[in-house]
């Protein structure tokens, strides 16, 4: 089987089994302050796990990824869900695998807008953040406090992402 990894567009349906998408979602709007607010409603929930632990937001800046990248690695959170919300309007990759019996399977990729932000949900394989094009910032909503929150996974194999804005101006 091919070590090219192909990208898909992030959808909500999509991206179920991994969490949640964070984005202005029309079945999850509700208005509010007498009509001047839209209230996009409960798109993802935080899981925090553990006595002592406390939900944070960071601020998370990241360099952009050169591409085509090799996948050899990726993480996980036993403790937390995490989020990661775009402030710089820019695409960014979201990358995830199905957990087989303990290690991630075949990493899935996705393409995010700048207006789409993810929960990836406690425990659920991931790569560390994937900026495209330009040093990107993004709100983080994770876990803070006792026990080990970082699970990381080598492949024997890489896998590769190939450029994901070839042809379009980043
Ligand atoms: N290490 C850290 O806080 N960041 C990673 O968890 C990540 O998913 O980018
Ligand atoms: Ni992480």
């Amino acid at each position: 089987m091919s070590r090219l990894l192909s990208i898909e567009p992030l959808t909500k349906e999509a991206f179920a089994p991994f969490g949640s998408v964070i984005e202005t979602e029309p079945t999850a709007m509700r208005f509010i302050n007498g009509g001047n607010t839209e209230r996009y409603h409960a798109l993802a929930r935080v899981d925090v796990a553990g006595e002592g632990s406390a939900v944070i937001i960071n601020i998370f800046r990241g360099q952009p990824r050169i591409f085509p990248y090799a996948v050899t690695t990726m993480e996980r959170h036993p403790l937390g869900s995490q989020s990661f919300s775009p402030l710089s309007d820019r695409p960014w990759l979201v990358v995830v695998a199905a957990d087989e019996g303990g290690q991630p399977g075949r990493p899935r990729v996705f393409l995010a807008s700048g207006r789409q932000g993810v929960n990836y949900g406690r425990n659920v394989w991931h790569h560390p953040l994937m900026s495209i094009g330009a040093a990107s910032e993004f709100i983080v909503v994770d876990r803070e406090g006792p026990g080990n929150n970082l699970e990381e996974f080598f492949y024997e194999e890489s896998f590769l992402i190939p450029d994901p804005l070839k042809g379009q101006t980043p």
